[in-house]
């Protein structure tokens, strides 16, 4: 049951269970009864542990790197306790088999071709995975769990290997290694027990997330102490981040850092030097090069922030510097998120029903990212991948010099950065081209489905298949019970699934392949559900994100509009930035469209950037003896005295924080 397990547990239920039971599953799971964690300290200290950990101060680990997601539904294994859907393919579901992902995949998601959406940019789709990467990363267990089974070397489902087979005419193409099959990893499990939620769902495996749920830039100042002490300029006494010791950009502006354990993964230019992998808060960093360039470009911005506030207030210390500018750069994602990209992705009628207007932090509401957002909904996005990354130049125009590509060829690729012409063609194209639009026939590129690049596997793996096997491996619960969570009509018959999707020959086919409404998986579901008006969801995914949205601000203690977190000056300021703005400051790119979110003509469309409003930072002028003595407190003194939860060291551990 609890095989493959990372290992950490909390198991203060006495009053459910009796010692000696809790102790025997402990042993049972090899996941060591730890003492609850307790926020002694944190009341005294106003910026979040990097951990997010006592965020809530009643419930220390809502929300922290490293904490389950959470279920809004049991999970449905196959065996009720930790056995994928589809792990033995004879066994029937409600009278027939689940059909194998890639079936899924190549009949009702795969497309050789994509529809434009004139309304919005591509920008809107990177914000999309920029920041889904601050909120959620779901670890995978490795080929040396200690299972003793190579997941890249079997086509069998083993512990902990769930691979995608491959339809039989496809097999003859692959190399031998690989012939039958693509290579899947289960996610990890977590170790930690949570009575609360009954007995039977307390035994259910459950996966991690090894983010913060909030939205507090973790993607750009990491996760723990160790990554966070990594990525900033700590010689430099300045709060600053940072950066690449051995290039800069044409214009001296600074690259992110490289990783540290060479050579990278990262694909390379064979022509010339190489260039490794970068490295962020989040290690997905170089996937594509629109990420890449959007972590330049609040790398820049930290520490452009931070040096306005070492000249505002030339008494703080490169602590309280790195702090306070951490502290803003994180209320700007929030804004950047909630004001200008999810109203766009639900909608306004679901933005006014699912999150509303801001009524101040609820220390009841649960933060953490749910496992059916993270494995199904927020995928959503994959469908709006465009198969051709555009580089513009000065003009907007394609670059001579850095034509367009095909999307597989920029995959860990930060090469074409550094070497072709920085991030800036990038950044036009993605503020100059058009998003990709989502119809239920048309759904994921085949670029992504056919030719996907994962590091560490040769293989060219398939997006679409990769999340319906994902969601299988979380047991999560089939797209008609998520409907009903929803509120919404479950799907009984053909006319009920056609009326859903808004096609009645792409419905079809669903059932066809499916045999049972019951039986379809949440994530092709609810992704080929008709949009609703202004939105880039349909009801069933436009619910669940606006759900996640609405308790990622209600229940974040350090939301930017909380009371106490910024003065109303300093509010102001913030509204007053835009993502033109971060481009603007940050890279070469003189002219930029309002709201860059927005898809507009060059040049009729678009403003210089002295038109853009910016913030004005002597909102955080502070005199001299002004602050709190514990805003000086060093941080590291303080989280001395927080023992924050590591998966990979001692999980037997007391939190006092
Ligand atoms: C070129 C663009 C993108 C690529 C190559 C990409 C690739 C991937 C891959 C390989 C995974 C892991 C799949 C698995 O094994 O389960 C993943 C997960 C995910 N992606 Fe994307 N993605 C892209 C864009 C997006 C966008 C635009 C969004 C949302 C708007 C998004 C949201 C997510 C989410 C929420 C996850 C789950 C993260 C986790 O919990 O680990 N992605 N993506
Ligand atoms: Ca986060």
């Amino acid at each position: 049951m609890f095989s493959n397990s990372a290992c950490f547990v909390t198991l203060a239920q006495e009053k459910l269970l009796s010692w000696k039971h809790l102790k025997l599953i402990a042993e049972l799971s090899k996941c060591p009864p730890t003492s609850p964690a307790t926020c002694r300290y944190t009341q005294l200290y106003k910026y979040r542990l990097i951990s997010g950990f006592c965020n809530n101060r009643q419930n220390p680990r809502w929300g922290a790197a490293n904490t389950a997601l959470v279920r809004w539904l049991p999970a449905e294994y196959e065996d009720g306790e930790s056995e994928p859907k589809g792990w033995n393919p004879e066994r029937l579901h409600n009278g027939f088999q689940l059909p194998p992902a890639r079936t899924v995949s190549r009949e009702i998601m795969t497309s050789a071709s994509k529809w434009k959406d004139d309304s919005y940019s591509q920008l809107l789709v990177d914000w999309g995975q920029y920041i889904s990467h601050d909120i959620t990363l779901t670890p995978q267990s490795t080929s040396t769990d200690g299972s003793g089974v190579d997941c890249l070397k079997t086509c069998e489902n083993v512990h902990p290997c769930f691979p995608i087979q491959q339809e039989p005419s496809q097999s003859f193409l692959m190399p031998s290694y690989f012939a039958g099959c693509m290579p899947f990893f289960r996610s990890t499990s977590d170790c930690f027990v949570n009575f609360q939620s009954g007995i039977r769902q307390a035994l259910q495996r459950q996966q991690l997330n090894a983010m913060t749920s909030f939205i507090d830039a973790s993607a750009v100042y990491g996760r723990d102490l160790k990554l966070e002490s990594f990525l900033r300029d700590l010689p430099g006494r300045n709060g600053k981040l940072a950066v690449n010791a051995r290039f800069k950009d044409p214009k001296g502006r600074p690259y992110l850092p490289f990783v540290t354990k060479l050579p990278s993964a990262c694909h390379q230019d064979l022509q010339g030097e190489r260039v490794e992998c970068f490295s962020a808060g989040d290690n997905r960093v170089s996937e594509g090069l629109p990420l890449t360039s959007l972590h330049t470009l609040w790398l820049r911005e930290h520490n452009r922030i931070a040096e306005a506030l070492k000249h505002i207030n030339g008494h703080w210390s490169p602590e309280m510097i790195y702090q306070e500018t951490r502290k803003i750069i994180g209320a700007l994602h929030q804004i950047i998120t909630l004001r200008d990209y999810a109203p766009k992705i639900i909608g306004p009628e679901s933005f006014k029903d699912y999150i509303g207007p801001y009524r101040g932090y609820d220390p009841s509401v649960d933060p953490s990212i749910a496992n059916v957002f993270a494995t199904a909904a927020f995928r959503f996005g994959h469908a709006t991948i465009s198969p051709i990354l555009y580089r513009l130049n000065e003009s907007f125009q394609e670059d001579e010099r850095f034509p367009h590509l095909r999307l597989h060829n920029t995959l860990f690729s930060p090469w074409r950065i550094v070497k072709e012409g920085g991030i800036e063609p990038v950044l036009r194209g993605v503020i100059g081209s058009a998003a990709s639009a989502v119809s239920a026939d048309m759904l994921l590129a085949d670029e992504v489905t056919e030719r996907l690049v994962v590091l560490d596997t040769l293989k060219q793996m398939d997006l679409a298949a990769l999340n319906l096997q994902r969601g299988r491996d979380h047991g999560l619960p089939g797209y008609n019970d998520w409907r009903e969570f929803c509120g919404l009509q479950r799907i009984k018959t053909l006319d009920d699934l056609s009326l859903a999707v808004g096609d009645c020959r792409v419905a079809k086919r669903i059932l066809d392949i499916y045999k049972h409404p019951d039986n379809i998986d949440v994530y092709p579901g609810g992704l080929v559900e008709r949009l609703l008006p202004g939105s880039r969801t349909g009801p069933l995914f436009a619910c669940l994100i606006g759900r996640q949205m609405k308790v990622l601000r209600d229940g974040d203690r350090f939301w930017w509009e909380a009371d106490g977190v910024f003065t109303q000056q300093q509010k102001e300021e913030l509204l007053k930035f835009s993502l033109s703005h971060l481009i603007c400051d940050n890279s070469d790119i003189g002219e930029v469209p309002p709201d860059p979110f927005r898809l507009g003509n060059y040049p009729s469309h678009y403003v210089s950037c002295d038109q853009i409003p910016s913030m004005n930072l002597v909102a955080w002028k502070e005199e001299m003896g002004e602050g709190q003595p514990l805003d000086l407190l060093g941080k590291s003194e303080l989280q001395e005295n927080c023992r924050i939860s590591d998966r990979t060291q001692n999980a037997n551990r007391v939190f006092v924080i």
